[in-house]
């Protein structure tokens, strides 16, 4: 076999942590070679468009969302061959392909693999929406003649943003999730009642109640499997049922987590020498909210530049806590931390918006800001303090 080929940073992932990591390497004033070794065979994309702004534009290709990588950093994309080994002490990786890679400094920013549905791999009717490739598929499939039935699978981030984008197309949506109503497992009662009026006068129709066990791909559609016992017959599926760190390719390499993600400390270092992790695989020690893993943009662009100056030289200790949005149809937030109905919650109105607190025994772990903008430092500072004896006391502390 020919000698790996050379790079001085060497980036695996090719999503936007990648990107910004490149930018952060040259921000640092490095002038080494850059490489990104990319599953997708799109270079990094804006990816928080391919469930939300692209749908309202004529951009089926999706080419608005990418980012020229190449062009602002000189990186050599290698896209579409997965890498399926890391030697952290040859200090090379190989791809499925079969083509070596040493480093210098290697970045590891793979992201997430979505769960899948037993019976159901992903084909022309089955999309686990996350690249874009999949949504120029989603699309496609969405707009054919005669409209289709989409069945929307899991009432997250991607179930709620991607029903409520499929109801600006000829398709008509159903949105199988295992709550009561939509978001209750993240949002109180005077929200979620929100979300399903939103996504019904969208005519969005709200199958709550039932998991998907199983499903099939039956002649011209697919079958799902509910766990109440029915069936649900539609065209296509598309499924939000979350990810998991697509870390399995590293062996024992560097130390992960229970649940897969790669351990790193707070100059974002695996436990590996010359070896850094960024974004959704990443579980790292954050001054506010503690050991944790965030799978989301702002998450993935702050970590990915701080881990390109870090490879670069910079002795920075990481202290982005971060914030994350979601816009469902007409509706939008921001938060940060842990929204979750299993915790404490302390509901405020404020101007034309909510604010909710979570907290537990201990601190507030979350803050929602429902319809309120612009104030998620503040919900940060929140989460820093010490939380009141009196829970009630929250209110008004943003407003
Ligand atoms: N705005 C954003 O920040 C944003 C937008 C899109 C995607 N993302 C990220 O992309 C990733 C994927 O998003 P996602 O929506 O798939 O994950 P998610 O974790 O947000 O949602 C998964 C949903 O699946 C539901 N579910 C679980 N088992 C089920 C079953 N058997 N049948 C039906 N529903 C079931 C859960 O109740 C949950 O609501 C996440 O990491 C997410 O954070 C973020």
């Amino acid at each position: 076999m020919s000698d790996p080929q050379h790079h001085d940073f060497l980036i695996v992932g090719a999503g936007m942590a990648a990107h910004a990591a490149a930018t952060g390497i040259r921000a640092e004033g490095a002038t080494g070679s850059i490489a990104i070794l990319g599953a997708e065979v799109d270079p990094p994309v804006e990816r928080p468009q391919l469930s939300k702004d692209l749908w309202g534009t004529d951009d089926r290709d999706g080419a608005g969302a990418i980012r020229d990588t190449a062009g602002e950093t000189g990186a050599t994309l290698h896209l579409g061959d997965p890498v399926v080994a890391v030697d952290v002490e040859r200090r090379v990786v190989r791809t499925a392909a079969g083509a070596e890679h040493s480093y210098g400094a290697l970045l590891l920013a793979t992201g997430g693999t979505p769960r899948t549905i037993d019976g159901l791999p992903a084909g022309d009717r089955v999309v686990h929406f996350r690249t874009l490739a999949d949504y120029r598929h989603l699309r496609a499939l969405a707009e054919q003649e005669p409209a289709p039935r989409i069945a929307v699978v899991g009432a997250g981030f991607i179930g709620t943003e991607i029903a409520a984008a499929l109801s600006g197309t000829p398709a008509t949506v159903v949105l199988v999730h295992p709550g009561e109503q939509v978001g209750d497992h993240a949002f109180p009662p005077a929200i979620t009642s929100q979300i399903e009026q939103e996504l019904t006068r969208r005519d969005v129709v709200l199958r709550g109640g039932a998991g998907v066990e199983r499903g099939e791909v039956a002649a011209g559609g697919v079958v799902l499997h509910l766990d109440d016992g029915t069936t649900l017959e539609a065209d296509a599926v598309v499924v939000g049922l979350g990810v998991t760190p697509a870390t399995g390719f590293l062996g024992d390499a560097v130390t992960l987590d229970d649940d897969g993600g790669v351990v790193i400390d707070s100059h974002l270092a695996t436990s590996a020498a010359h070896v850094w992790a960024a974004g959704d695989i990443a579980r790292y020690p954050d001054p506010v909210l503690g050991s944790t893993r965030v799978e989301h943009v702002d998450n993935a662009t702050s970590m990915g530049e701080a881990a390109g100056r870090a490879m670069a030289g910079a002795r920075d200790l990481y202290d982005h806590t971060p914030i994350f949005w979601s816009d469902i149809g007409d509706l939008g937030y921001e938060a940060v931390g842990t929204l979750s109905t299993r915790l404490t919650t302390v509901v405020d109105a404020v101007g034309d918006g909510t604010v909710v607190y979570y907290l537990d025994d201990e601190r507030v772990r979350g803050v929602l800001l429902w319809n309120v903008w612009d104030r998620a430092d503040e919900a940060v500072k929140v989460l820093a303090e010490e939380r009141p004896a009196d829970p009630e006391a929250l209110r008004g502390r943003i407003g």
